[in-house]
């Protein structure tokens, strides 16, 4: 059986856009994956008080046949493998994935929570979302939250 996700890819340190381009590439490269679309990258102000560098950010909607929590297995490796990689070469780098919408189900234990509790209020998690999402029940229930959100954080389409 398959299962429709959204995640959300963010990367502020480093070579951003490589970060992002290998988190992808490494989705692709399981064949329990596909990736069926990736949004345009978006330039994002930080969000949450800490003062850091702009974020790279983008969304993804794939179909798997990995549960929430094998999923989310995955998700883990290919950030310890990214970080890894990237303190042998050049130092440490940041990539964080995050399961937005795991088909239309609830989960709230110690590893998961989905829906994503912070999609609402994030405008780097909702513009990005907004351009993979084809179930037009969440487009509506984006486009509303996009209107409602407290955040006020750029976001911008990168060049
Ligand atoms: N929907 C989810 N997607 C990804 N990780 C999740 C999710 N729900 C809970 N987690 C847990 O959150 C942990 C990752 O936390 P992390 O430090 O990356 O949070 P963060 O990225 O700083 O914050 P946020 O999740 O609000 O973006 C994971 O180990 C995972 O168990
Ligand atoms: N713009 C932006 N801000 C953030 C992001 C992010 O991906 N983009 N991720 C965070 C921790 O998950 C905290 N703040």
């Amino acid at each position: 059986m398959k299962n429709k996700v959204y995640l959300s890819v963010g990367s502020n340190l480093g070579d951003r856009q490589a970060n992002l381009t290998q988190a992808i590439e490494l989705l692709k490269q399981n064949p329990a994956i596909q990736v069926e679309k990736v949004s345009p990258i978006y330039q994002t102000q930080p969000v949450g008080g800490v003062v850091q560098d702009n974020f790279l950010n983008l969304a993804i909607r794939l179909q798997t046949s990995l549960s929430a929590h094998d999923l989310l297995d995955a998700i883990h490796k290919i950030e310890q493998d990214l970080r890894r990689k990237r303190l042998v070469h050049w130092g440490p780098r940041t990539i964080d994935l995050d399961i937005l919408y795991f088909n239309h189900e609830t989960y709230h234990d110690q590893a998961l929570t989905i829906p994503h509790p912070e999609i609402g209020n994030r405008r780097f998690v909702l513009i990005p979302l907004l351009d993979v999402l084809d179930d037009p029940a969440l487009i509506t229930q984006t486009n509303q939250a996009l209107q409602t959100t407290p955040d006020k954080n750029w976001v911008e389409i990168l060049h």
